[in-house]
């Protein structure tokens, strides 16, 4: 079962630490009890979950992605209301849950796994879409970064034209088309009919990670299809010039942000990895990236916190977010 939780702030009350003299986010935050409801509402940011791992699990991938929304929350609910952050622009809008109905074992096969997560597509599809028609930015804490189909359908649904999106990740998950899992979003997108995904730039991406079969597949398509190297990265001494170049060549039209945990050094995710940016360098790619007028949506994916480090990584994912926002408000 896919089903759309609306956030209430009696919700939110049960996660806050208050203090006198203070408001935190989870006081002053915005709520809504349904999708209609965005129509009417001045808040310009949409925040919601998405508590899966089915498309991990379809692509042989580690679970826990489905617990960094709770993670997420704790955490951003009890950041202050100050003169950066002001819970009155934000709207809290809840989680989409998946519960299968069936039981998942080592045997299941993935294609199973790929059916439920095409049921997941059209949930986070219209949810996007419904944020974006409104002319709001949503703002979403994944699960797995198959989520970026929805996230690129909703928006050019909503918009009603294909949109580029700049994706900062170790993996270009452009894997073949077979059955929907985390690998295959951008592929899924960009050969979906009509075209969903325009120009798309994969940043900071790994060489070891990489099937031959893809960097092919994206050199038949160079005008539209790129990518940084992580490798170059390191050698352009952070490479913020390489993004900025990237940013100015991709928002000659609305695109979407996609951050995949796994490109974070040593950050707890599907994929974890020792070598990546680390989590200063990344916030400041946040900041560069919400400064365009023309980016439309922030995907945040692939966190897969255990109980151990549950609250770092709640508060990294809460800087990333805050970090979008402030800079957005600029733009
Ligand atoms: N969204 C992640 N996709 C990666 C997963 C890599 C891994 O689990 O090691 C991919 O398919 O390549």
């Amino acid at each position: 079962m896919i089903q759309l939780h609306f956030h209430t702030q009696e919700d939110s009350h049960k996660q806050l630490s208050a203090r006198d003299g203070e408001t935190k986010l989870g006081q002053s935050i915005q709520y809504i009890s349904s999708l209609d409801d965005l129509k009417n509402h001045t808040s310009r940011y949409v925040v919601f979950g998405i508590c899966e791992d089915m498309g991990v699990q379809a692509n042989f991938g580690k679970t826990g992605t489905a617990k960094a929304w709770s993670a997420f929350l704790r955490s951003f609910l009890n950041i202050q209301d100050n003169k950066y952050n002001h819970g009155s622009s934000i709207i809290l809008l809840g989680h989409i849950s998946v519960k299968p109905d069936f039981t998942i074992t080592a045997e299941t096969p993935k294609e199973e796994l790929g059916a439920v997560v095409s049921r997941i597509d059209k949930m986070v599809t219209q949810v996007v879409k419904a944020i974006v028609a409104a002319g709001k930015i949503p703002i979403a804490i994944g699960g797995g970064h198959n989520n970026a189909f929805g996230m690129i359908k909703g928006t050019a649904t909503a918009l009603n034209t294909a949109i580029n999106v700049i994706n900062i990740d170790a993996h270009t998950d452009l894997r073949t088309a077979d059955y929907r899992h985390s690998g295959n979003g951008f592929r899924y997108a960009y050969e979906n009919e009509p075209r969903l995904l325009n120009k798309y730039c994969i940043f900071g991406l790994h060489k070891n990670y990489t099937p031959a079969y893809i960097f092919e597949w994206i050199e038949a398509r160079k005008e539209e299809v790129k990518y940084v190297l992580f490798e170059d990265i390191i050698a352009e001494n952070n490479g913020r010039e390489l993004y900025k170049d990237m940013i100015a060549e991709l928002s000659v039209t609305s695109f979407g942000l996609e951050l995949d945990c796994d490109a974070i050094e040593n950050f707890s995710s599907s994929a974890i990895t020792p070598s990546g940016f680390n989590l200063s360098d990344i916030r400041n790619l946040i900041s560069i990236t919400g400064l365009s007028k023309k980016c439309s949506y922030f995907h945040l994916c692939e966190a897969a916190p255990t109980n151990k480090n549950m609250t770092q990584i709640g508060k990294a994912l809460s800087y990333m977010v805050t970090d979008f926002i402030h800079s957005k408000n600029e733009d």
